[in-house]
């Protein structure tokens, strides 16, 4: 998104010249305190909203320019799983690779991998209901990235998820984004980010603060020591944009 100024309503925008760049094979970390914009950003990137001024583009195009390449290039991973209680785990990827004409023995096979990899194999037959929280976002997670699309939206996916399936979902991500699928991931989970994400966008208040690799990020919040964590980069970041005063 360019520029992008935009919200719920005319006359007091959320966003205020919002710009986020996502490169086909990175992974973009999207921060920021509760309220300060991610998912009003998301629903503009998914053309859910329309921008007051500025622009959207993913895969090159506009929303208004070519809608079915605009849509049909992202896959998106709500916080809150949303399945259909008829479906088992299985018939659930098998409707998704249908609907984007994927290729049975390569879905198939994908679907393996992508099992093994959350450790979902036994639960593959298994109803919506009867599956835990982690469980369930495990099902939207393998949805996403069986489709591997240009780009790839998540929001906040750690929570719930056991330490194995963080690190089974970081490794998948790292996948996609080795071939080339662009990520965009809004966590509160800044560790993970500062480990996996090649560049941040920090928000505040609608308005981009910070940006640039994990370690450009720490060097423009000031902090200089070594051993400083991108929670302390990002909570030094907050104080000075507001005006230095310490958070409520
Ligand atoms: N449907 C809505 N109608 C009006 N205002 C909204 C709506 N959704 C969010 N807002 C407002 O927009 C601002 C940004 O909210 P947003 O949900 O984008 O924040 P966020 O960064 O995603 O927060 P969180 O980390 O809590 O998910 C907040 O001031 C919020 O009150």
């Amino acid at each position: 998104m360019s520029k992008l100024t935009g919200g719920y309503s005319q006359r007091r925008p959320v966003l205020h010249g919002v710009s986020i760049t996502v490169a086909p094979g990175e992974m973009v970390g999207l921060i920021g305190l509760n309220g300060a914009g991610k998912s009003t950003a998301i629903k503009h990137i998914l053309g859910l909203m329309v921008p007051q001024d500025g622009e959207v583009r993913v895969a090159g195009v506009t929303l208004e320019e070519n809608r079915d390449r605009f849509r049909s290039s992202t896959a998106y991973v709500p916080e809150q799983p949303s399945l259909f209680p008829n479906l088992t785990v299985k018939e659930h990827l098998q409707w998704t690779a249908m609907a984007y004409n994927i290729e049975r023995n390569i879905a198939v096979a994908r679907m393996d991998e992508l099992a093994r990899a959350f450790r979902m194999s036994e639960a593959m037959n298994a109803l919506p209901d009867t599956l835990s929280k982690g469980m369930k976002q495990k099902v939207m997670l393998m949805n996403a990235l069986l489709v591997s699309p240009p780009l790839l939206i998540i929001d906040e996916p750690f929570l719930g998820l056991d330490p194995l399936a963080i690190r089974g979902l970081l490794e998948a991500l790292e996948e996609a984004r080795a071939k080339g699928s662009a990520i965009l991931l809004s966590s509160h989970i800044l560790p993970a980010l500062e480990r996996r994400a090649n560049r941040l966008v920090v928000l505040h208040r609608g308005r981009v603060i910070a940006e640039g690799s994990p370690r450009e990020v720490k060097a423009q919040a000031g902090c200089a020591d070594p051993d400083s964590t991108l929670d302390d980069a990002f909570e030094a970041l907050v104080i000075t944009a507001e005006g230095g005063q310490p958070l409520a």
